[in-house]
């Protein structure tokens, strides 16, 4: 996918603050530090569009990129992260809830997991979850770089394994740091937003005679 334009145009806390209009979104879930913010700058070929750091819990607000003014990318705060208080932790799921079931525009989801560990509880849950609302099981392994490449097949079987996922869905794997997996990553998520061209008008040569 080439990537001509990506912009920030909102960070959201309610459904009242999503963007108007129908373009379709691909929105990024998983447990908090597993490099969402990171993938969608390294999918973006962005330094620090969205922004990413080595303590999780850092996005706090649903935010949408907008990308060749044809689609959203959409980063959500993660779940799973044990220090946040109660209350507050309450507070994310819902509206990580909130728009997962009920925004129109979400054409994917995609769930990221690392690569290095086994997936957690709530990835499980989430994954069942995003199943049973029809998403497409489309999970992206992050921190490629993290692991021997001689690896990469046994983790990948390990995340299939304990997400019970179906043959035929597909685990991306993807390094922010080496910026390897981008291309694989775009060519199963370009074809679910890419609309096709609008024709470039043809200016009509327009003489007049006088030169
Ligand atoms: N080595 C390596 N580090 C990564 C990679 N992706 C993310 N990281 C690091 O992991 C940490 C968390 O990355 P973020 O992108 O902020 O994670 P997040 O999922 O957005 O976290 P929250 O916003 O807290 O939910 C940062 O220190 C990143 O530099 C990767 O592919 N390789
Ligand atoms: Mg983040």
């Amino acid at each position: 996918m080439k990537i001509k334009t990506a912009e920030i145009v909102m960070s959201a806390v309610k459904p009242e603050q999503y963007p108007e209009g129908d373009l379709p979104e691909i929105a990024m879930v998983g447990r908090s530090n597993v490099g969402k913010s990171s993938a969608i700058n390294t999918l973006l070929g962005r330094k620090k569009l969205a922004r990413v750091s080595s303590s999780p819990g850092k996005t706090r607000t649903i935010n949408f990129y907008l990308i060749n003014n044809a689609f959203y990318l959409v980063d959500l705060p993660g779940y799973g992260y044990a220090k946040t208080s109660k209350p507050e932790r309450a507070a994310w799921g819902k509206m990580i809830e909130t728009y997962l079931s009920t925004r129109e525009n979400l054409q994917e989801v995609i769930q990221l997991v690392d690569i290095r560990h086994n997936p957690s509880q709530d990835d499980q849950l989430m994954y069942n979850w995003l199943k049973h609302f029809g998403y497409g099981s489309l999970v992206l392994a992050t921190k490629l770089d993290k692991i021997k490449r001689s690896q990469y097949q046994k983790h990948i079987k390990n995340i299939r394994e304990i997400l019970e996922m179906p043959p035929e869905s597909k685990v991306m794997a993807l390094s922010a740091l080496k910026k390897t997996g981008v291309e694989d990553a775009w060519e199963k998520m370009g074809s679910l937003v890419e609309r096709p061209e609008p024709k470039e008008e043809t200016q009509q040569e327009v003489t007049d005679g006088t030169q």
